[in-house]
C-alpha cells in the first residue's frame, strides 16, 4: 500500500475528530438519534444508507446497480460504501470535530478496512430494539418514505442480514470495550438520554 500527500493530510486532519458507530437492526433508530446528536453536539452525520441512496437518486450506472442490491435487502460491496464515507467525511474534515457513521460497519470486515483507511472509533453506540418493534416501525415508515426497501419482503432480508453480519459486529467492538447500548423501545427522548450520557462520557 502506498500512501499520498493527501491520505496523510487526511489522516492528520481527522486524528482528533472523535468517530462513533452507530449500528442497530433495520428501523431500529438510529437516523432519529443521530439526527438529535446532531442538534445537540454538531457532529457530521453521515448516514451509509443515505449516502447509497443518494448514488441511486443520481442516475449514475453505479447507481443502478446498487438500487438493484438494496431492493433485495443484500449488502452492497465493501469498497463502495467505504470510498463513499471516506469521501464524505474529507468534505467535512475541516469544520467536523466528531462523526456519526450511521448503519456502518454491517459486517466485522467492513469495520476491519474503515479502521485502515480511515481510523478507529472511539464508541459505538448500539442502537437496540426487538425484531417484531423494527419491522412494525419500517411497515409505518413505508407508508411514507418512499424507500423502495421498505416493504415487508425486504424488510424480513434486511432483518435476516442484521442479525446473522451484524450482531457480530457488536461483539467484536464490546471486545474492545467501546460498546455503550441504548434501549431503543422507550420514547425518543428517552433513548436520548442514553445517547447523551454515553457521549458525555468520552473524554
Ligand atoms: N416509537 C418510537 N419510534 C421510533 C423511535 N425511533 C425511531 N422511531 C421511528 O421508527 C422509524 C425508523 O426510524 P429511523 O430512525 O429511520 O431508523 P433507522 O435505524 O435509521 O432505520 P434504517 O434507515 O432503516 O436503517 C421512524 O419512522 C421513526 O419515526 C423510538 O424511539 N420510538
Ligand atoms: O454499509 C452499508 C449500508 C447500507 N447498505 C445497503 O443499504 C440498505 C439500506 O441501509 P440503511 O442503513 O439505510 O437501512 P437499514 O437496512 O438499516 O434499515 C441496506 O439494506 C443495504 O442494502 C449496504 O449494503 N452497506
Ligand atoms: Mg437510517
Amino acid at each position: 500500500m502506498t500512501f499520498g500527500l493527501f491520505d496523510i493530510l487526511f489522516s492528520d486532519k481527522i486524528k482528533d475528530a472523535k468517530i462513533i458507530f452507530v449500528v442497530g437492526g433495520p428501523g431500529s433508530g438510529k437516523g432519529t438519534q443521530c439526527e438529535k446528536v446532531v442538534a445537540k453536539y454538531g457532529y457530521t452525520h453521515l448516514s451509509s444508507g443515505d449516502l447509497l441512496r443518494a448514488e441511486v437518486a443520481s442516475g449514475s450506472e453505479r447507481g443502478k446497480q446498487l438500487q438493484a442490491i438494496m431492493q433485495k435487502g443484500e449488502l452492497v460491496p465493501l469498497d463502495t460504501v467505504l470510498d463513499m464515507i471516506k469521501d464524505a467525511m474529507i468534505a467535512k474534515a475541516d469544520v467536523s470535530k466528531g462523526y456519526l457513521i450511521d448503519g456502518y460497519p454491517r459486517e466485522v470486515k467492513q469495520g476491519e478496512e474503515f479502521e485502515k483507511k480511515i481510523g478507529k472509533p472511539c464508541l459505538l453506540l448500539y442502537v437496540d430494539a426487538k425484531g417484531e418493534t423494527m419491522v412494525k416501525r419500517l411497515m409505518k415508515r413505508g407508508e411514507t418514505s418512499g424507500r423502495s426497501d421498505d416493504n415487508e419482503e425486504t424488510i424480513k432480508k434486511r432483518l435476516d442480514l442484521y442479525y446473522k453480519a451484524t450482531e457480530p459486529v457488536i461483539a467484536f467492538y464490546e471486545g474492545r470495550g467501546i460498546v455503550r447500548k441504548v434501549d431503543s423501545e422507550l420514547p425518543v427522548d428517552e433513548v436520548f438520554k442514553q445517547v447523551s450520557t454515553a457521549i458525555d462520557a468520552l473524554k
